[in-house]
């Protein structure tokens, strides 16, 4: 699949929303791609994950666990797992911090690739990769189905991605007029309490 395909996933589904944003870091946007739009059509997420499955297996080899953020990693964690052969798990924040809960473990030799659905400015993944360190199996590298920082953010590990996509996001002190006459919405999970 090539970017434009892959866009063209995303406008298709309506996933594609113009507007202001407040993002998992806090950095706004014009620009969001609500990925549930796309999670809900099985079949349009077949195609997407399928596709980056083959991109994960030609850069790390065979995957036996797939590990991803909730909430927005676990339908395309389990989704490229099942292409993959490989198991799905997923953290998910207790106290403000990703942990491994419902007794979800990964097993000594277990060879272990990341999935995050949007990788902006790489915390959310950061954040997944710590959360799993301590466990005994060999971090191969991440992936995600779209990267937004267009390959700038660093996450510690090779990231692989299905598509890159550089559009600008500011500091909340620093909005362009345009932004700033729109009020905010915030789409993600991170932030909000049981
Ligand atoms: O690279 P980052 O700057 O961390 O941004 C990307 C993260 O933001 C979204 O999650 P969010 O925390 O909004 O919650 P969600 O998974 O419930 O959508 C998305 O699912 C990624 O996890
Ligand atoms: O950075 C984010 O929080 C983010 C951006 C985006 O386009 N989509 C999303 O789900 N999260
Ligand atoms: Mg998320």
């Amino acid at each position: 699949m090539t970017d434009d395909d892959v866009l063209a996933e995303f406008r298709d589904a309506g996933a594609l929303l113009d507007g202001h944003f407040i993002l998992s870091s806090g950095r706004r946007s014009a620009v969001y791609l609500q990925k549930m739009f796309i999670f809900q059509d099985p079949v349009r997420t077949e195609r997407l994950c399928k596709a980056l499955a083959a991109k994960i297996e030609a850069a790390f080899g065979t995957v036996d666990y797939v590990v991803s953020p909730a909430v927005g990693g676990i339908v395309p964690g389990y989704e490229t797992a099942r292409h993959l052969k490989a198991k799905a798990i997923f953290v998910e924040r207790e106290d403000g911090q990703f942990k491994l809960r419902r007794s979800f473990s990964i097993p000594k030799g277990a060879r272990v690739v990341m999935v995050e659905d949007i990788v902006t400015t790489g915390l959310s993944s950061r954040e997944c990769l710590a959360s799993i360190a301590g466990e005994p199996g060999t971090i191969l590298g991440a992936a995600c189905l779209v990267d937004r920082s267009a390959g700038r953010a660093d996450l510690g590990v090779q990231l692989v991605s299905l598509m890159k996509l550089d559009v600008p996001d500011y500091a909340p002190d620093a909005l362009p007029p345009e932004l700033a006459a729109i009020p905010a919405v915030k789409p993600g999970s991170r932030g909000l309490s049981a």
